[in-house]
């Protein structure tokens, strides 16, 4: 286990050799400096630092702590995953793959994935539950526009755990050309480490920005969605040893927590192995996997990543569900009163933060993780604007 209970390979034995050669790959990576000065000269690609600023009039609707926002929106192809899908394509060059396959819900990591090949002439295939083909239309387009192969898996919900699950199939019969590049902190070892690691440059820049603009003083709180644990591991992680700084993860509570249409594994999930990891899964007692429903396809997912398992443990981080429901409540605040227009995934976490702030006092801080922008949404929200 890498994180407290947590972690593990629990793969094939087929798959011991290539997570073995990939976590090589991964130390020596991280170990080179030419590495980092690669992955660096991305960053006038990518549009890094993103930035980090107030929000004046959602503080003053929510009426008590400050709010700031930290706009992975403003990244290359519209969020976060763009830093992980770069720094992973790094390493498969490093390995001499050509092939590049990765799973996708929201379609953002499908596209970042297919803009980082494009960018290094890889051959970029995407798994992609059909109904998240359907309800992300947008991002379908754009991945083929971008010179990727993308494959609607029709199998089980047709979300993101079935193309999980194909992607992983795919990669088996392909280990010597192919390099899995997956989209969030979860799977086997490394994976969860890796990606925390390249997407922990959302904390770092919080960390040195917010200090620069108030005196040296750390946030009194900051809150991130949680779909596998991607954005919220890279935000918290450079925050894990301050004791000063609160971290809040917000999950997808659907329906509501009591309905069976909900993807909040850490509020009501149980330890199990799933896709090759030990961590919290929302399954049955006799380990059956539940389906998993969020009006954000992002966060539809049963598992989630193990660094944040043992997180919910020891206690470092707060989880809460946040309904369907009340993250169309934060896509309507972000948009109405800000002029950002978040991704639904992220509309979760402008929700948990605007309830937060309501709590806390006017002298506080807390900082919000935009993950993504919401154009890919806009369609699936038509249809309950009328009600915004
Ligand atoms: C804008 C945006 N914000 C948050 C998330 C949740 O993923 P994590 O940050 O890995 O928890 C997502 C997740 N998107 C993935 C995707 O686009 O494929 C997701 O569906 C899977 C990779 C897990 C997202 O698109």
């Amino acid at each position: 286990p890498n994180f407290g209970d947590y972690g593990g390979q629990y793969v094939p034995e087929a798959l011991h050799a290539c997570l073995r050669e990939l976590e090589d790959a991964f130390e020596d990576a991280i170990a080179d400096p030419s590495f980092w000065d690669e992955f660096h000269s991305l960053y006038d690609y990518i549009g890094r630092p993103s930035s980090l600023h107030e929000a004046e009039r959602l503080t003053e609707y929510a009426g008590g702590a400050k709010i700031w926002l930290k706009r992975e929106d403003l990244n290359h192809t519209g969020s976060h995953k763009i830093n992980n899908a770069l720094a992973q394509v790094l390493i498969a060059k490093r390995l001499g793959k050509k092939n590049i396959i990765a799973e996708t819900g929201a379609g953002q990591h499908g596209v970042a994935t297919a803009t980082a090949c494009a960018k290094f002439g890889m051959t970029c295939t995407v798994y992609m539950g059909a109904e998240d083909v359907r309800r992300q239309a947008l991002n379908v387009f754009r991945m083929r526009i971008l010179g990727a192969n993308v494959i609607a898996v029709q199998n089980g919900t047709k979300t993101l755990r079935d193309a999980t699950s194909e992607a992983f199939r795919s990669w088996v019969t392909n280990l010597k050309t192919t390099y899995y590049v997956v989209g969030s902190a979860i799977g086997p070892h490394p994976y969860p480490t890796l990606v925390r690691t390249f997407q922990s440059v959302i904390g770092q820049e919080i960390k040195e920005q917010f200090k620069k603009k108030n005196n040296g003083k750390l946030p009194d709180l900051i809150v991130a969605c949680v779909g596998g644990g991607s954005n919220s591991t890279g935000t918290f992680s450079p925050f894990e040893n301050d004791a000063s700084v609160k971290l809040l993860g917000c999950e997808a509570g659907g329906s509501g927590i009591h309905s069976n249409y909900h993807s909040a594994t850490l509020t009501v999930g149980e330890p199990g192995v799933f896709h090759g990891v030990k961590t919290y899964v929302l399954q049955s007692e006799d380990g059956q996997v539940h389906d998993t429903h969020s009006v954000s396809a992002g966060l539809d997912y049963p598992g989630v990543g193990p660094e944040l398992a043992s997180w919910k443990d020891n206690g470092r981080v707060q989880f809460i569900a946040v309904t369907d429901e009340q993250a169309l409540e934060g896509f309507r605040l972000l948009s109405q009163y800000e002029g950002i227009i978040p991704a639904l995934e992220s509309s979760h976490a402008v929700y948990g933060a605007v309830e937060a702030a309501r709590k806390m006092p006017k002298d506080k801080n807390i900082v919000i993780t935009v993950s993504g922008r919401g154009d890919k949404d806009v369609q699936s929200v038509a249809e309950v604007l009328p009600k915004l």
